[in-house]
């Protein structure tokens, strides 16, 4: 079974537009649990453009599924997750000003930091994802950091699937059964949508956990957030 994990970044973006609390992204993320999602995930970002670190603070109060807090593991990210402690923590190798989150970890040049952060965040009891690209290489040091998961880093696949959706996969695949070999849990994220999901979940029918907000906020626009999420949980069955 792969879990729908619904990324609430855009709810804030949108409260943040009138500086006041509507929508209310507590409330927002109570309503997508009754709903049918079976994670939060959240990635504040240091200039708390969506997300704001008292939000992660609040959510960790309500979310009763599982809550995933994705970013880059500075001062302030590590600090917030020895607080939260919640079920997962994602880690993401984004500068501080990027767009969104556009790269997977280099593994190799970066396994030691990895390794130290990574057994620090296990230490309180937080599962610990690696946002990673489908790049076979980085998968043995990715293992060597103690890393629970990785969390496939899908823009590209997402970017090729309506030219060649089996080559698009293709990648994915490999590197999937790379992971489950090396007994690492695996996740998947970025630009998934409801054109794309099905193919990569039947492709990869051993998936643990999609994470999936900038698509599925805008489809909930159109069909209404209750009926979105059915629909994403449906491409999941
Ligand atoms: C880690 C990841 O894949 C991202 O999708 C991220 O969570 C989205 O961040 P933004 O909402 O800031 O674009
Ligand atoms: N980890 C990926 C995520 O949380 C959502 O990414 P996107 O669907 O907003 O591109």
């Amino acid at each position: 079974m792969t879990k729908l994990s619904v990324n609430i970044n855009k709810i804030a973006t949108l409260r943040n537009a009138r500086g006041g609390n509507n929508p209310d992204v507590v409330k927002v993320a109570l309503d997508c649990e009754r709903f049918g999602a079976e994670g939060i995930t959240v990635h504040p970002r240091p200039d708390e453009r969506h997300i704001r670190y008292q939000d992660v603070l609040d959510l960790s109060q309500a979310v009763t599924t599982e809550f995933n807090i994705e970013g880059y593991p500075d001062k302030r990210f590590m600090e917030i997750i020895r607080m939260v402690k919640p079920a997962q923590a994602t880690l993401v190798p984004d500068p501080p000003h990027v767009l969104t989150s556009n790269n997977g970890w280099d593994t190799i040049t970066h396994q030691e930091m990895l390794k130290d952060i990574v057994a620090e965040l296990k230490e309180s009891g937080t599962r610990v994802s690696i946002f990673i690209n489908p790049e076979a290489k980085y998968f043995e040091p990715a293992k060597s950091t103690g890393t629970d998961r990785v969390e496939l880093y899908t823009e590209p696949y997402a970017s090729h699937y309506h030219i060649d959706r089996v080559k698009a996969v293709k990648p994915y695949v490999e590197v999937a059964h790379i992971a489950r070999d090396l007994g690492l849990g695996l996740n998947a994220g970025h630009d998934l949508d409801l054109h794309n999901l099905k193919f990569l979940k039947d492709s990869i029918p051993f998936l643990d956990e999609v994470s999936i907000g900038h698509a599925l906020i805008c489809d909930a626009l159109y069909y209404g957030l209750e009926n979105t999420i059915q629909m994403y949980r449906r491409q999941l069955e």
